[in-house]
């Protein structure tokens, strides 16, 4: 996520999601209302397919004992190489911290518009209230109103965005977002480990890794079957880390073999994806709302990244370029979203 500078541009009248289901229109305005083939298939047709991603035991990897460890890794190599999503459970993250993060978040969502709105997301930029990824009149939008901020390194914050309400907002999100840092340095050594590399090599390469949260909000809607949640993407970091409400609907779904496969939530479990490789998107429900909250870990805007030396030979030729993580992060928050396109960016 940047801070990017304001770009001029007219995005037109963006409805708030929460306001517009409080007069449970009958009707949904045009600009929410998905083209024919972008709307969604919804969770009954998807119930009969084969739905779980992989599981990863983190406390397998931590107890000490090598077999476990050794086929752990192995799961979370097969989770990485054929997948790009998993879950995790047995994370270690206190849970209590689940519960208070959820808190303040749906206690800032359900605050007044006129008191969310002094955070207000800019056009053109990723942090705040809103909708991000808007960048005209024509664009659809997406059934869901977003809060995000920048967290790390400090230059990337806005202290103006950061709401003095709900009054433990700030402080718990502190916490938890060092608790969800510290989870994603450990993950990131396992999955190097998985990689047949030293498990601080990402660590090392990083810098001082750039985390972000975005929070969204799918308030329910009377025809799930005609907007999006959120539409199709990859994700702009090397991790993602999200949580879900704990017994909310599937609303997640993952672009596997071209079908839309729906992520089930397993309760206090936390969702993995490694960036920018597979297409996700959420989906809503008729009468349910949906919080998930989502961390975004990349590597520091300073650094160059480009293919490990380790993993190119004759028969595994370069497939993407060297570049610099800020140019890359640039470019993905001024392109709306459109399914796995920003990897093409280091495609060579
Ligand atoms: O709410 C979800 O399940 C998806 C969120 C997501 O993909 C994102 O914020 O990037
Ligand atoms: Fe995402």
């Amino acid at each position: 996520m940047d801070t990017a500078s304001v770009i001029p541009i007219s995005v037109g009248h963006i409805h708030d999601v929460q306001e517009l289901r409080k007069t449970k229109p009958t009707t949904i305005p045009e600009r929410f209302v998905k083209d024919v083939t972008e709307r969604p298939t919804l969770d009954t047709t998807l119930s009969e397919l084969p739905t779980h991603i992989p599981i990863i035991n983190m406390s397998k990897l931590m107890n000490g004992n090598p077999d476990e460890f050794q086929s752990e890794i192995l799961n979370l190599t097969t989770a990485c190489e054929e997948w790009g999503f998993f879950q995790v459970v047995n994370h270690g993250i206190d849970l209590s911290l689940f519960e208070s993060i959820e808190k303040v978040t749906k206690d800032f969502f359900m605050l007044p518009l006129e008191e969310k709105q002094k955070y207000s997301m800019k056009p053109g930029t990723v942090q705040g209230y809103g909708q991000a990824f808007i960048f005209s009149e024509d664009q659809k939008l997406d059934w869901c109103n977003m809060f995000a901020l920048g967290l790390e390194p400090e230059g990337i914050r806005n202290p103006k965005l950061w709401p003095t309400e709900p009054a433990a907002f700030n402080g718990t999100l502190e916490s938890y977002s060092s608790e969800v840092r510290k989870f994603c340095q450990i993950l990131l050594k396992y999955i190097a480990v998985s990689l047949g590399l030293k498990g601080d090599v990402f660590e090392e390469m990083f810098g001082v890794a750039v985390q972000a949260v975005r929070m969204n909000y799918y308030p329910p809607c009377s025809r799930p079957d005609l907007v999006m949640g959120l539409s199709p993407h990859s994700d702009g970091s090397a991790i993602t880390v999200l949580q879900q409400e704990n017994g909310c609907p599937a609303g997640l779904q993952i672009l596997k073999d071209n079908t839309w496969v729906p992520v089930q939530s397993i309760p206090n479990a936390l969702v993995i994806n490694i960036g920018d490789s597979l297409e996700h998107r959420a989906v809503v429900h008729e009468e349910s709302d949906r919080l998930s909250i989502v961390t975004f870990y990349a590597p520091s805007y300073a650094i160059e990244i480009g293919p490990m030396p380790e993993f190119v030979d004759e028969n595994n030729q370069c497939k993407y370029r060297r570049y610099n993580h800020g140019e890359y992060s640039k470019h993905y928050v001024t392109n709306k979203l459109r399914g796995k396109k920003n990897l093409d960016f280091a495609r060579i």
